[in-house]
């Protein structure tokens, strides 16, 4: 059979069911309404066209690299448009251009048109379903999305009715089967890849997005997933919605069922039409699909430069001349059949037809899309978020049990080393290690959830660019979450390692104890929350948080006392800033106030606490021990204030000079570059000749 022969044959499966269909009409976000029903009568498709898109990159040293080569296309609802092409030939770039989400290093020339309007998409507008998986690992799939749907859907929206909406979408992705399997982390096996990719869509399908972006949706599958997952997306296709899927190496069940191709290769249009379009035009320009080769694979390998090399091996191995090869893609270089491909596009009726389409699109005006984000309050989000996180740190092993086990140990260990350590002389020195032990080692342990916060982190990235909630709201969730944990950790290591000891009797100096190493728990929490929002990468975040606790933990005040710290740098503000010293100061006020240290022998006298406070350890007695708490309690909130700010800043700051001088340079290469002028022709906007021009074959 010509595999080639193929054709777009538009498999027949099924839209929406009539349920889910009825129960999404009553989204905001998927009907353009403000939660209301929206009219059977109301359009609120998708259309989306883009002309002449210009894309440059700056490097650090100003350098400017071109990424797109003026491109134009459409996307038309009921439709899934792939773009392929090998890598790095600028998929993802033009997929972020039209989803609105380029870097901040770019700069963009050209018209984005949504629904006849020019526009440039802004986060939120349109669902994008990134490349990487980032879900949490302990939850079903069914409570996954179910989290999603609390988080994204209205607050006065029946809980019936958002269970409903859940499972239909459990349907509608065909995971019924794995509804209440754990999605799978490092110590739980869970879905497959294929499975995990669906849970994604499902994601961002649950408020009815009109438009539907997806990186290489089906990367690192095997070749039925993929079949399945694209099967999935004709589905959402078919129901009104506008999918465009950047898409690497398809086979060729999973190309049949793309309605239209935009072929790129180092960021220039070799083709954009549909599939059949491709063998013919390929065809017509020299170049034709031989028989039993997968179309998608020629097509790729037609402008896939990485074969000039694989090429070269074979001359040199096989001692062939050109005229031997039987393809005529075998006889030139890459370089060179690509020139032709745009060249011959650029020319064709295929171009005529996209140019006329990119007109009739951008002109059809349609409904103002809203946001398919969020429509819960709040309150709502914090609330969610707070019980998805706590149910997270419940089921992850990593999290805080085993934490919490190994503070067990530790804390035996403290016991057993300073059991019942009395008030002798030495004693003095001996509480003041135990309590040194316990502030500092025991709280720098705490980077042992970054691994876990660091995972907590991605899916909060991927969320909040798509809409899903903010940061304040992921903050309280996080926060409040952590605290039983803490608390929890607190109560155990202080109540083993303080009765053991017998530090200063009574409860209340055990309370103060607790309290103490709770805040200081909670404060490196909140410390390695912000490194991770720095340093996403958990190895350098591990090395970044144990180096600045490294460096608090030195000025504390027990390795070397205040008053011989280095007043430059040590002392003033090293000292200040850490929690350790405050954490510190309290625990030996809390400790050493009230008792009396002495060995019993007659004549030597007894030394008060206050005295080992002051004149020993050069404790500042102007500051309560309830300070010193207090203060560590305002670090915890300065470090999550600080969380806030990075991932704001983060945000919005554009990057102002270097963006103004790209710009202008990639004018400027526009302007002068005449060889780029020539070889990426702006497509023609009137309308096509009754007779299609094809470009004439090429002949090698
Ligand atoms: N922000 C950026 N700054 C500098 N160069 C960039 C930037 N974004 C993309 N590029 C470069 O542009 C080219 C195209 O990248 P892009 O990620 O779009 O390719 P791709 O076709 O999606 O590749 P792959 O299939 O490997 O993901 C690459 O050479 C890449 O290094």
């Amino acid at each position: 059979m010509d595999s080639c022969a193929a054709r777009s044959s538009n498999v027949a499966v099924g839209g929406l069911s009539p349920l889910s269909h009825a129960l999404w009409k009553t989204i905001p976000g998927g009907g353009g309404g403000d939660g209301g029903i929206v009219p059977e009568a109301m359009d609120v498709s998708a259309r989306l066209a883009w002309r002449d898109l210009f894309v440059t990159a700056s490097n650090a040293r100003g350098e400017v690299q071109v990424l797109l080569h003026r491109l134009s296309g459409y996307a038309e609802p009921g439709n899934i448009t792939a773009i392929m092409g090998p890598s790095g030939s600028g998929k993802s770039t033009l997929l972020d251009t039209l989803a609105g989400r380029l870097a901040k290093n770019t700069t963009l020339t050209g018209e984005i048109f949504l629904n006849g309007r020019k526009k440039q998409l802004s986060y939120g507008v349109a669902a994008y379903v990134t490349q990487d998986d980032t879900l949490i690992g302990t939850l079903t799939v069914r409570e996954t999305i179910a989290f999603s749907a609390n988080l994204r859907l209205p607050d006065r929206m029946p809980a019936s009715k958002k269970r409903a909406i859940v499972e239909s979408t459990i349907v509608e992705m065909g995971l019924q089967e794995s509804a209440d399997t754990a999605i799978g982390n490092w110590h739980l096996r869970g879905l497959s890849g294929g499975e995990k990719r669906r849970v994604s869509i499902a994601l961002e399908i649950l408020t009815r997005p009109r438009l539907l972006f997806l990186d290489e949706p089906t990367s690192g599958l095997d070749s039925a997933s993929a079949f399945f997952v694209t099967q999935t997306l004709k589905n959402l296709a078919r129901d009104g919605r506008t999918v465009i899927a950047s898409i690497h190496q398809p086979s060729s069940e999973v190309f049949e069922l793309f309605d239209n191709l935009c072929l790129l290769s180092q960021g220039k249009l070799i083709y954009f039409g549909n599939g059949y379009g491709a063998r013919e035009f390929f065809a017509d320009a020299g170049f034709p699909c031989p028989e039993l080769r997968n179309p998608s694979d020629h097509y790729l390998r037609a402008v896939n430069a990485d074969f000039d090399r694989v090429q070269a091996t074979l001359r040199g191995a096989l001692k062939l001349k050109d005229l031997e090869y039987a393809d005529p893609l075998d006889r030139v270089s890459t370089s060179k059949v690509i020139a032709i491909l745009v060249e011959a596009f650029q020319s064709s009726g295929y171009a005529m037809m996209m140019a006329a389409k990119v007109h009739e699109v951008s002109q059809t005006k349609g409904v103002v899309l809203q946001s398919t984000g969020s429509h819960a309050s709040f309150f709502m989000q914090a609330a969610t978020l707070t019980l998805r996180s706590f149910k997270n740190m419940t089921r992850d092993m990593g999290y805080y049990w085993l934490r919490l086990a190994i503070y067990v140990i530790l804390n035996i260990g403290i016991g057993t080393l300073y059991f019942r350590i009395g008030t002798d002389y030495g004693s003095i020195s001996a509480r003041a290690a135990c309590m040194s032990y316990v502030g500092g080692f025991l709280t720098f342990m705490s980077i042992g959830g970054f691994p876990s916060f660091v995972e907590d982190i991605k899916v909060f990235s991927r969320e909040r660019l798509n809409g899903h909630y903010g940061v304040a709201a992921f903050i309280i969730g996080n926060t409040l979450s952590s605290l039983p944990f803490l608390l929890l950790i607190a109560l155990v290591s202080g109540g083993i390692s303080y009765n053991m000891v017998k530090l200063h009797p009574g409860v209340d100096h055990f309370f103060y104890f607790v309290l103490n190493l709770f805040a200081s728990v909670a404060a490196v929490e909140s410390l390695m929350m912000t490194v991770a929002s720095l340093v996403p990468n958990f190895l350098m975040g591990i090395i970044t948080g144990a180096g600045i606790q490294g460096v608090f933990l030195l000025v504390a005040g027990f390795f070397r006392l205040p008053d011989d710290l280095p007043k430059f740098f040590w002392k003033y503000p090293m000292s200040y800033i850490g929690f350790h010293m405050y954490s510190l100061q309290g625990m030996y006020e809390n400790d050493f106030r009230g008792l009396e240290f002495g060995n019993k022998v007659p004549g030597l006298p007894t030394i008060p606490g206050e005295f080992v406070l002051e004149d020993v350890y050069q404790i500042n007695m102007a500051r309560s021990k309830w300070w010193n708490l207090g203060i560590i309690f305002l670090m915890i909130l300065a470090y999550r204030l600080l969380f806030f700010l990075v991932i704001k800043f983060a945000e919005n700051v554009r990057p102002g000079l270097s963006r103004v001088i790209a710009k202008s340079k990639a004018n400027l290469l526009l302007r002068n570059n005449s060889a780029l002028q020539t070889a990426i022709r702006p497509v023609t906007h009137s309308p096509p000749p009754k007779e299609l021009k094809v470009a004439p074959a090429y002949t090698p």
